[in-house]
């Protein structure tokens, strides 16, 4: 296949290098500054440094040409730019087949990412490529399962089928709603056990709060209409067990500096990249409310992001709850 992977941040610049193993990508970047210094240095230093480009790899800042003779489009941009993104695909290339890789809830909105494409796009053949999967992990081609989640499962399985390989293994979905709950909602809690391993709080704490975490999960994507089944797997445990431990995610990076008690402003600086959860935290914690649903640890995380408490009292605030169910 001939692949136009657009957004050049550290997700689409590993996935143009996974897939140009076996097929053709132009990877296309809004700068044309950056885009010259990648095609001079064969690789993104900027967002996924030390990460060779493979010949198959042809970067581009002309969005255009990014997709002529594309056979699939792959969305890479967070999700503060798929609408705009998926505007401009609309005009260009309103048939193409597309994926989009961000996760979140929309600031503002609240929608999750297939109902800004269903807003944006309207029908069209697409789907959502996520689950556990750091970007300097696939780009040197560690061992990564993640899934493809299409309404249509004809699309999903022979777009998980053409995409597999090497050391990338594709599962194909349909519970659009379940996979994305669980790629939105795992930031935010990855940010509350930055903040509880931050605090020193113990293995106890945090094996305490992936958990609650999940159930939080759970209740939300249900109410929203997500098969419960989907949390169990890549895009729901998967990826919350992954973001919430690894080191390399920069969610869990903003929990572990505001447990230092850095300030937000500061921590955006110092990441340089993307981290979904914080947009994501007011956003959840908002359509949780309006649909009465209890979600303790995320409400915690959106009160310390926006400064109304400190990690620790937010963390006193948890365990000071009454007693209640599993
Ligand atoms: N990095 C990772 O390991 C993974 C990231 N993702 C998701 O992929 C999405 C992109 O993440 P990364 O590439 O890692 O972020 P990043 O922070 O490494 O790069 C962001 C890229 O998007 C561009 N950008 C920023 N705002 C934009 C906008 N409004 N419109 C268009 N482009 C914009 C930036 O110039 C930059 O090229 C996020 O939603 C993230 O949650 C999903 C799986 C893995
Ligand atoms: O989504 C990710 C892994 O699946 C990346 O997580 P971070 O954005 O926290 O780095």
């Amino acid at each position: 296949m001939r692949i136009a992977v657009l957004g050049a941040g550290a997700w689409g610049t590993a996935l143009a290098i996974a897939f140009a193993g076996r097929h053709t990508v132009s990877l296309w970047a809004r700068d044309a500054m950056r885009v010259d210094e990648m095609a001079r240095q064969r690789e993104n230093r900027r967002y996924l440094p030390a990460c060779a480009f493979p010949d198959a790899v042809q970067v581009t800042a002309d969005l255009r040409a990014a997709l002529a003779g594309a056979d699939l489009a792959i969305v890479a941009a967070p999700l503060a730019g798929l609408r705009p993104l998926l505007q401009q695909l609309k005009t260009l290339a309103p048939v193409l087949p597309f994926l989009w890789v961000c996760k979140g809830l929309e600031a503002g909105s609240g929608l999750l990412p297939h109902q800004v494409v269903a807003e944006v796009m309207g029908k069209a053949v697409c789907g959502v490529l996520t689950g556990p999967s750091f970007a300097l992990e696939v780009a040197r081609g560690l061992p990564t399962a993640i899934t493809l989640v299409a309404t249509d499962a004809a699309f999903a399985e022979a777009m998980a089928q053409s995409l597999h390989g090497g050391n990338l293994r594709i599962y194909a979905n349909q519970d659009l709603i379940g996979a994305e709950v669980g790629g939105a909602v795992k930031n935010v809690l990855a940010i509350a056990t930055g903040i509880c391993d931050g605090l020193g709080l113990g293995l106890n704490a945090r094996a305490a709060l992936i958990t609650r975490g999940l159930a939080e999960i759970t209740r939300f994507g249900e109410a929203l209409g997500a098969r419960r089944e989907t949390f169990m797997g890549l895009a729901g445990m998967g990826d919350l067990i992954l973001t919430c431990t690894g080191d390399l995610s920069r969610n869990r990076r903003v929990g572990l500096l505001l447990a230092e008690g850095k300030a937000l402003e500061d921590i955006s600086r110092e990441l340089g990249h993307v981290a979904e959860g914080v947009p994501a935290a007011r956003e959840v914690a908002r359509r949780a409310t309006e649909l009465g649903i209890d979600m303790p640890i995320t409400r915690a995380v959106a009160a310390v992001l926006d400064g109304c408490i400190t990690p620790r009292v937010a963390v006193e605030q948890l365990m000071a709850r009454d007693p209640t169910h599993e």
